[in-house]
């Protein structure tokens, strides 16, 4: 079932620790089939060592149920499936641990925009997500951790800002598909980073003027722009 798809995951997955982006069995990645109305997401707890595109686990986006593996899926499936289920032009999903944009997310602050680098792949800041309410953590935390992102992102274009740092927790991030949104989650993390760098230099630097963060996003992601079709 879904074997490209299970193969593409899979490739995504392992590219997080190609990349730096997690360590031990942090993070996961998810890809979903629209057609069918199926996701295909990391097991749980599985080592990526020796991680194969038949340990891959099929899931129902509507019910989240496990149609095809003896695995368990991803601890963060049910926050995968929320954002499918609101982001209908999302076709793949990352979530990290990555040392900088997590550090992002610890302090609870969104990542501005400072320099033409973010502007030529974000919109505008990386938002960052309110904290949320016991009520939330103690319910249905991972279904509730979508809906605080997907809240987050009322009025905003998920594919001009594809990504979130979640208060506490840590970054998602996604695109037309699971490589797309595994690229993201590297600019991410590259952006958190000099942000980061940019504060230590000179804790006061403010927002990049809004007219050349417009330049930069929409002649590489505007209506006419080759970057961002679909
Ligand atoms: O963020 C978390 C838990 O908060 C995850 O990244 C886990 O570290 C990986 O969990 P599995 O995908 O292996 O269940």
């Amino acid at each position: 079932m879904l074997e490209a798809l299970k193969e593409e995951v899979c490739k995504a997955n392992l590219d997080l620790v190609t990349e730096g982006l997690v360590i031990q069995t942090f993070g996961n990645v998810s890809g979903i089939d629209r057609a069918s109305g199926l996701v295909v997401i990391k097991p749980s707890g599985v080592p990526y060592d020796g991680m194969k595109p038949e340990h891959m686990v099929v899931v129902e986006l509507e019910t989240g149920k496990v149609v095809e593996s003896n695995l368990r899926p991803s601890s963060d499936t049910a926050t995968h499936l929320v954002l499918y289920r609101a982001f209908k032009d999302v076709g793949g999903i990352v979530h990290t641990h990555s040392l900088y944009a997590t550090a992002w997310a610890q302090a609870k602050r969104a990542i501005p925009a400072m320099g033409t680098t973010h502007a030529d792949y974000w919109h505008g800041e990386v938002p960052c997500t309110r904290l949320m309410t016991n009520d939330e953590i103690t319910s249905e935390y991972e279904a509730n951790t979508g809906e605080v992102i997907v809240e987050t992102f009322d009025g905003i274009d998920p594919l001009h800002k594809p990504a979130v740092v979640v208060a506490s927790h840590g970054p998602f991030a996604w695109g037309k598909d699971a490589h797309d949104a595994v690229h993201n989650a590297v600019i991410l993390e590259y952006l958190a980073h000099l942000a980061s760098e940019t504060l230590k230099i000179n804790p006061a630097t403010g927002s990049m003027q809004g007219v050349l963060l417009d330049k930069h996003f929409l002649r590489k992601h505007g209506p006419k722009a080759y970057y961002g079709q679909k």
